[in-house]
């Protein structure tokens, strides 16, 4: 099942990064500006192209592997854009689940590809968040799942309050994930053994 392709509007784009270089009092006609405002909607609409896919777009394959424990892809690397001010934030995604009793499972790469369904968005790193754990739980209908996002935000790194280096840790936990402290633990390990 896949959604319509989200249409990005590139002339419109254009037209908002040519004023923006007008307004910062730059020249958008000089020979390194030309072609910034098209280059700037092809980025966009690589950025974003997360608004137009629905999570099954991303878990296309579930089959029966005959296993009922955990599964963990670990260090998924995420570029997100933040929605306040709409620069990057990037790191790294952990993202598990337990099968349920059918033992139905997903590929390995398709848990990385709906991290990118949400991340190519713009953003808030705990909806984001949220979103994988929950798109996880509709579509595979297991046990439980756990993601947590580790990312340092460039609006508080290069801007602001200037805190390079700076990680917030997201976390979403649901079924036995969020009610069983020993399963949560097992993967918090898992997580953070190096
Ligand atoms: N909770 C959360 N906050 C975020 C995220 N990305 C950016 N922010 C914060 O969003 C807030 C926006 O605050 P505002 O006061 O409206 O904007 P601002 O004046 O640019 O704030 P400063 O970044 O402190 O200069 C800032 O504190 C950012 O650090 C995110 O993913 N989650
Ligand atoms: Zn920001």
């Amino acid at each position: 099942m896949g959604a319509e392709p989200l249409q990005i509007d590139h002339a419109r784009i254009e037209r908002a990064v040519r004023e923006i270089l007008l307004a910062i009092g730059e020249d958008p006609d000089r020979d390194g500006l030309l072609d910034t405002p098209a280059r700037v909607a092809r980025a966009y609409a690589e950025q974003f192209a997360g608004l137009g896919q629905i999570p099954q777009d991303a878990l296309t394959t579930i089959f029966d592997a005959g296993h009922d424990e955990m599964v963990l892809v670990r260090d998924i690397e995420v570029y997100s854009t933040c929605e306040h001010h709409l620069v990057p934030f990037h790191g790294v995604a952990h993202v598990g689940y337990i099968p349920n009793g059918k033992g139905q499972v997903t590929g390995l790469s398709k848990l990385a590809r709906l991290v990118d369904v949400f991340a190519r968005r713009p953003q808030v790193q705990e909806r984001m968040t949220s979103q994988i754990a929950d798109a996880l739980m509709e579509v595979l209908e297991p046990r439980g799942t756990i993601v947590v996002v580790e990312a340092e935000h460039m609006c508080m790194a290069m801007r602001g309050v200037r805190k390079p280096g700076a990680k917030t840790i997201t976390s979403a936990v649901r079924g036995i994930f969020r009610d069983d402290d020993k399963t949560r633990a097992e993967a918090m390990s898992l997580i953070n053994a190096r």
